[in-house]
């Protein structure tokens, strides 16, 4: 199978409340996201995109679009950690992102996935789809989902 990958990267907060270490502490990483597509290669002469499955200047655009400005410099936190999400309500016009669930690599990927898959499918009503999203939350620690 022909794949593409995109590489973006942003910053945000988070902690993982019932962690046994040091992750229950608000901290941040240096995220990596590979966003992986597939699809046909377009065969128009003269299009700006021929020979490409999709342009990686668009992929980075709608990436940008529907996560990654979303939650670069913001503090990513679970919505039954009532305490964290306390102070930082207390601090206006705070970046901060609610989710569904602890904020682990692994939970950030799934959702990264959902949100992404719907961006690309079928794009310009072309075969594409997303393929596989791969997040770095450190160098050395990530999560890969696919479809
Ligand atoms: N399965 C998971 N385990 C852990 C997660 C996670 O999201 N999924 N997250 C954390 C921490 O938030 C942190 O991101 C990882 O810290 P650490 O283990 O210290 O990772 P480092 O790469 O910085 O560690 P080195 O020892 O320097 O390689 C914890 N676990
Ligand atoms: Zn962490």
């Amino acid at each position: 199978m022909l794949t593409i990958t995109r590489k973006m990267e942003f910053d945000a907060g988070h902690r993982i409340p019932d962690h046994k270490s040091q992750c229950r502490n608000m901290h941040g990483h240096r995220y990596t996201l590979l966003i992986t597509l597939t699809g046909d290669v377009v065969q128009q002469e003269g299009e700006s995109d021929n020979g490409m499955i999709m342009d990686f200047g668009d992929i980075k655009a709608l990436a940008n679009q529907h996560l990654v400005k979303l939650w670069d410099h913001a503090f990513i936190v679970y919505a039954h950690d009532t305490v964290v999400r306390d102070f930082l309500d207390s601090m206006p016009n705070h970046k901060t992102v609610v989710i569904d669930r602890v904020p682990t690599v692994e939970n950030l990927a799934k959702i990264a996935f959902d949100i992404l898959k719907e961006v690309y499918h079928g794009r310009y009503g072309r075969h594409l789809s997303l393929a596989k999203v791969t997040l770095y939350e450190t160098p050395n620690c990530w999560a890969e989902i696919d479809g």
